[in-house]
């Protein structure tokens, strides 16, 4: 996307807008370190990060008088970065601030690329990923195989949901079966549905799929992410997580990570970022890993050094050979290889 220029007068504005915003939340910080050091906080208890902006988290109160409100809390200086998901202690301030003073363990963390193309932590504490396709547009193995990567290697399973089951047609069902059989077969969960016919309430597959569940939606644009989040949470309108907090005007645009409580149960941490996650580069080893079957097979290659791209004495070839490992998964390893090669190569070039 060009970059829109900014006249003098509208960086002038947003100059403002943004130092009066930085100067707010220094004072307010100021305050609660002050009721800190003063010892006027309220008892540590527990929280969740609900939402992350800079120096400020938004916190629910899980227990006490406070449990399930929502608290802007600020971090003390020794803990290192928290995420959406985060468990964390935290103590309250007076006006509806509080201090989160320690982080909970984490049991897995989803990263995902900065504009640099380093790793960013965005959410924690995931219980699956849902990995959303669809007939229309035609889902890539290569895509889909990038994303159950990423989720082999975070260790947050995926579950494949194909969307758009309305749009199953003569021409199209046996390609589809097949793909989808070949996931099954690895042992990945499947799930069909069509946000479309559901209307605007979850589907009872779905509905199956999140319930007392943390999840996280993935997949190309189009597959209808949108639509069936529509349906969980009709009164949110999480198309507008691009609102700025401060502004509400959209000028700055926020793509924090956020944490929603479904109505039907279970939670679902959303954000434009999210979704993209698993596109990041990845390591030759990091993708032998992430492909369960080629896994088994990683070091008994003839030669230490394999490249797996057809070399002589490749045990992945062999596999392959011996029905173990599919074509199209073959063809997707090699071709996410040579990406990541050609992408580290480029890198290199422009040290
Ligand atoms: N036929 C059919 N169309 C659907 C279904 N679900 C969503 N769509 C349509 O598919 C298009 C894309 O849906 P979105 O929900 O915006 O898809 P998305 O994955 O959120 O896309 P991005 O916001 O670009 O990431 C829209 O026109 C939807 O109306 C479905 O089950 N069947
Ligand atoms: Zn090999």
């Amino acid at each position: 996307m060009a970059k829109r220029r900014l006249n003098k007068q509208q960086q002038f504005r947003i100059k403002k807008v943004q130092e009066e915003r930085a100067a707010r939340a220094a004072r307010k910080e100021k305050k609660v370190q002050e009721q800190a050091d003063a010892g006027e906080l309220g008892p540590e208890q527990e929280g969740l990060v609900i939402a992350h902006y800079g120096q400020q988290l938004d916190v629910e109160a899980l227990e006490g008088e406070l449990a399930g409100n929502v608290v802007r809390c600020f971090v003390r200086a020794n803990i290192d970065s928290l995420v959406t998901g985060d468990k964390v202690v935290w103590r309250p301030g007076k006006n509806e601030t509080g201090v989160i003073v320690a982080r909970g363990e984490r049991r897995n963390l989803l990263q995902r690329p900065d504009n640099f193309g380093a790793l960013k932590p965005v959410a924690a504490n995931i219980d699956h990923i849902i990995l959303v396709i669809a007939p229309e547009p035609e889902p890539h193995d290569n895509l889909i195989d990038r994303y159950l990567v990423a989720s082999e290697i975070t260790d947050i399973p995926a579950v494949i949901l194909l969307n758009k089951t309305d749009l199953i047609t003569d021409s199209n069902r046996d390609s589809i079966n097949a793909l989808l059989g070949r996931y099954e077969a690895l042992g990945y969960e499947v799930v069909r549905t069509s946000a479309a016919e559901s209307g605007d309430k979850p589907s009872p597959e779905v509905e199956a799929l999140v319930k007392d569940q943390t999840s996280v939606f993935v997949g190309q644009s189009g597959v209808g992410k949108s639509s069936i989040i529509q349906t969980l949470m009709p009164d949110e309108a999480i198309r507008v997580g691009a609102v700025s907090e401060s502004t509400g005007k959209g000028i700055h645009t926020t793509t924090t990570a956020k944490l929603f409580h479904l109505p039907l149960g279970g939670e679902l941490i959303d954000s434009p970022g999210i979704r993209e996650f698993g596109l990041w580069h990845m390591t030759a080893q990091e993708i032998e890993y992430g492909f369960r079957e080629i896994r088994e097979v990683i070091g008994t290659c003839k030669f230490r050094n394999c490249r797996h791209m057809g070399d002589p004495g490749c045990a992945i070839d062999r596999a392959a050979e011996e029905g173990k490992i599919s074509p199209e998964r073959l063809k997707s390893f090699h071709r996410i290889l040579q990406d990541m090669a050609e992408q580290q190569a480029r890198g290199l070039k422009l040290d």
